[in-house]
């Protein structure tokens, strides 16, 4: 039987899941905490207690616009550490063209995939792209456009992935992030995130994962 880690930053997003996968005894809960290092911290640690067979980050996240509608799901094809690097006079270099080591976590293409086809036959809006990790998350329409830029045809963009992806890159763990979208990208405005509708799509997608993993 399968063993595998779900991993959600606050305890309201693992509810959501573990309501949609049941009682199914295949699946773990961790909370990784907000925002990269405590994720990768957290990752690494949950790791290395136990033998994993896969570990799934899941959770909400902002949806760039015109990619990703409020109440959609973004499975990860790509996770992107998108501000892992330095900011240039004339824009931005990351790690891996400093040479410092790499700021992108490839994920099992073919189960990312298959996890997106399952989603979008069981009625969800579910498409696959790139799911960015930033330090911060972006507020501004500038710095919308610019992740956009950097990263053409990212999706969405969240907090933990790629800490989590690379507890689980050294440990030789395959990762699929899953995330609802709460908001739009962009200027922020607090009263126009939808958390709830995030938190059903979520418990939506749960159930199906439970059937198709
Ligand atoms: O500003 C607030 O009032 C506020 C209230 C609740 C949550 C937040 C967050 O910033 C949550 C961050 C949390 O959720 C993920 N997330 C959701 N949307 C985004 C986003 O647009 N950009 C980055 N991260 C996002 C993230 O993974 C964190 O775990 C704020």
């Amino acid at each position: 039987m399968k063993r595998i880690l779900v991993m959600t930053a606050v305890a309201p997003e693992r509810d959501a899941v573990q309501r949609g996968l049941g009682h199914d005894s295949r699946f773990e809960f961790a909370l990784a905490g907000v925002g990269i290092a405590a994720a990768a911290v957290n990752g690494a640690l949950e790791l290395a207690k136990a033998e994993y067979d896969l570990v799934i980050i899941a959770g909400i996240a902002g949806g760039f616009v015109g990619k990703a509608e409020i109440g959609s799901l973004v499975v990860a094809n790509e996770i992107i550490a998108a501000d892992l690097g330095v900011e240039l006079l004339d824009g931005f270099s990351s790690l891996d063209e400093l040479g410092f080591g790499s700021t992108r976590v490839s994920v099992d293409a073919a189960l990312a995939e298959r996890v997106t086809a399952a989603l979008q036959a069981a009625g969800l809006s579910a498409q696959a792209g790139p799911v960015l990790t930033v330090a911060t998350a972006t507020g501004t329409a500038a710095t919308a456009a610019a992740l956009a830029a950097r990263v053409p045809g990212a999706a969405a963009e969240a907090m933990e992935g790629f800490g989590i992806a690379t507890a689980a890159e050294q440990r030789g763990v395959p990762v699929l992030e899953i995330r609802a979208i709460s908001n739009a990208i962009g200027p922020r405005d607090r009263d126009a995130w939808r958390i709830g509708d995030a938190f059903k799509a979520l418990e939506a997608a749960s159930s199906v994962l439970a059937e198709v993993l």
